[in-house]
């Protein structure tokens, strides 16, 4: 039997949105430490992560910052995982790898080669859109792409409307939504949270 679904509701930044992403059955929670109109600070993600049950991980988000400001914020927030959205290689990974996060590498993929999870000693390996957190999907459904195998999450673009759709057609271990999820760019809808987690789990 295949493992449940694993949904990330990324870019939150009010405990409402957090309870509803929680309530509604999600298995991750993403903060975004990197540059973006989603961006918190480590104490408001700290106070937000507290609400968390222990069974939903809590990502810190991170984009191109050095790897002593990754570690800095992921430790003052007390995030269990760390997302990296650069083009960080392996000595990265090897530095953060002692702290017991969760290690998330986000790379792009043009419908191509595929990346395979785990090469630079990643956990999980999440394939985005060239511009993480825009909305904007890729060609998954490209006859190209052959889907990874092991813990990887489909992103870019998702919505309560296509998601049911991207896990039928390639199934991936896991989904990441953040704009599909907004009533305007960096403000959460809890209705859309809750209905884009509904639509996943009976894509399943
Ligand atoms: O959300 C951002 O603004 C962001 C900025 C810089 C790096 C990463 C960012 N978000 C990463 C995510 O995990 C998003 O959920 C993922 O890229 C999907 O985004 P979307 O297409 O908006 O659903």
């Amino acid at each position: 039997m295949s493992s449940p679904l694993f949904i990330k509701i990324c870019g939150l930044r009010t405990a409402e949105d957090v309870d509803a992403a929680v309530e509604a059955g999600a298995d991750a929670i993403g903060f975004v430490f990197a540059d973006s109109p989603r961006h918190v600070d480590a104490a408001t993600a700290g106070k937000l992560a507290q609400r968390v049950p222990e069974h939903v991980l809590t990502v810190g988000v991170f984009r191109r910052q050095p790897v002593a400001q990754v570690r800095d914020l992921a430790l003052a927030s007390g995030v269990r995982s760390v997302q990296l959205h650069g083009d960080e290689g392996r000595d990265y990974y090897d530095t953060l790898r002692p702290q017991g996060w969760t290690l998330i590498r986000a790379t792009s993929s043009d419908g191509g080669r595929t990346p395979r999870c785990g090469e630079l000693g990643e956990d999980y390996l999440l394939l985005d859109a060239p511009d993480p957190g825009a909305g904007l999907p890729w060609n998954w459904a490209d006859d190209r792409f052959t889907p990874p195998t092991g813990h990887w999450l489909l992103a870019g673009g998702l919505t309560p409307q296509n998601v049911g759709r991207a896990v039928r057609t390639i199934a991936p271990w896991g989904v990441d939504v953040s704009s599909g999820v907004e009533a305007r760019r960096g403000v959460k809808d809890p209705a859309l949270i809750r209905e884009f987690i509904e639509s996943a789990r009976s894509a399943e």
